[in-house]
């Protein structure tokens, strides 16, 4: 039996992967932002490949979910925008507003593109999350076929950002949402702008794309 298997194991795991995924989080800023002696890098690199190695003991294969997710119910710890297990993420946080997604998160050292401001691939994946959020929770989920992005003014690093998003059309399978980028403090002043499509899946194309994670093709 596993040992997450009752319900406060669950719990407990999930706040241990958060807890990694903050240190993670941390270690990658400093490492990022770093100026500190040489010595100290190289001491670093061995210390966190000691820290990996027992991680690396037990891992997942590619079609296989963690434990501690949740597809169905949409608990995906280590998304790399808003999952919290995820060294990748800013995390970004989604939330309803009525018809409206909107989102919080700021952006450290390691997404930096223009010095000081934001990559604009970061933005673009901050706002394929935020569109697909959007359109999941109208109730027609479906995959990104396109995404327009238009980067009207850098977006600034270490600032808090207010991101929303919003369906606009739904056309047989395709859907359509919009979504911005601004900061909390000027939440007026859009600095980028998405449009993306978003196609809801045939069954016949679930199938074949995660059949072998769903288990379906078993
Ligand atoms: C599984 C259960 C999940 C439950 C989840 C529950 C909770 C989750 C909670 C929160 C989730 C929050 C956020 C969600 C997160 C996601 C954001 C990121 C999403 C992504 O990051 S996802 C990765 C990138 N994404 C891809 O990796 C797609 C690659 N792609 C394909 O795999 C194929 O493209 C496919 C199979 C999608 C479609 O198959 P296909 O291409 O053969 O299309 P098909 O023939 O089926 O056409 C159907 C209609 O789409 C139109 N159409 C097609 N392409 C178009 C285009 N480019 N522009 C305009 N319209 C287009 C056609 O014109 C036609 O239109 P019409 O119906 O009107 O004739």
């Amino acid at each position: 039996m596993s040992e997450i298997e009752n319900g406060h194991g669950l719990q407990h795991r999930r706040e241990a992967i958060t807890g990694l995924g903050d240190a993670l989080r941390l270690l990658i800023e400093q490492a990022t932002a770093t100026e500190a002696p040489t010595a100290e890098l190289l001491r670093a690199a061995e210390l966190i490949r000691q820290a990996a190695a027992p991680l690396g003991e037990r891992v997942r294969g590619r079609f296989e979910t963690a434990a501690a997710d949740d597809l169905l119910g949409g608990v995906r710890l280590y998304n790399p925008v808003t999952g919290l297990g995820s060294a990748f993420a800013p995390p970004l946080e989604i939330h309803r507003e009525g018809d409206v997604a909107v989102g919080t998160c700021s952006l450290g050292r390691a997404f930096e593109g223009p010095p000081s401001f934001a990559h604009g691939g970061v933005s673009a994946m901050l706002l394929d999350q935020m569109l697909g959020y959007a359109v999941t929770v109208s109730g027609r989920p479906g995959m990104t076929v396109q995404l327009d992005t238009g980067y009207r003014q850098p977006v600034p690093l270490y600032t808090p950002l207010r991101l929303t998003a919003q369906v606009v059309t739904v056309e047989n399978r395709v859907v359509t949402a919009t979504g911005t980028i601004a900061t909390v403090d000027d939440p007026g002043t859009i600095l980028v702008r998405a449009t993306g499509k978003f196609v809801a899946l045939l069954a016949e194309q679930a199938q074949r794309l995660f059949g072998p994670v769903t288990g379906s093709d078993r």
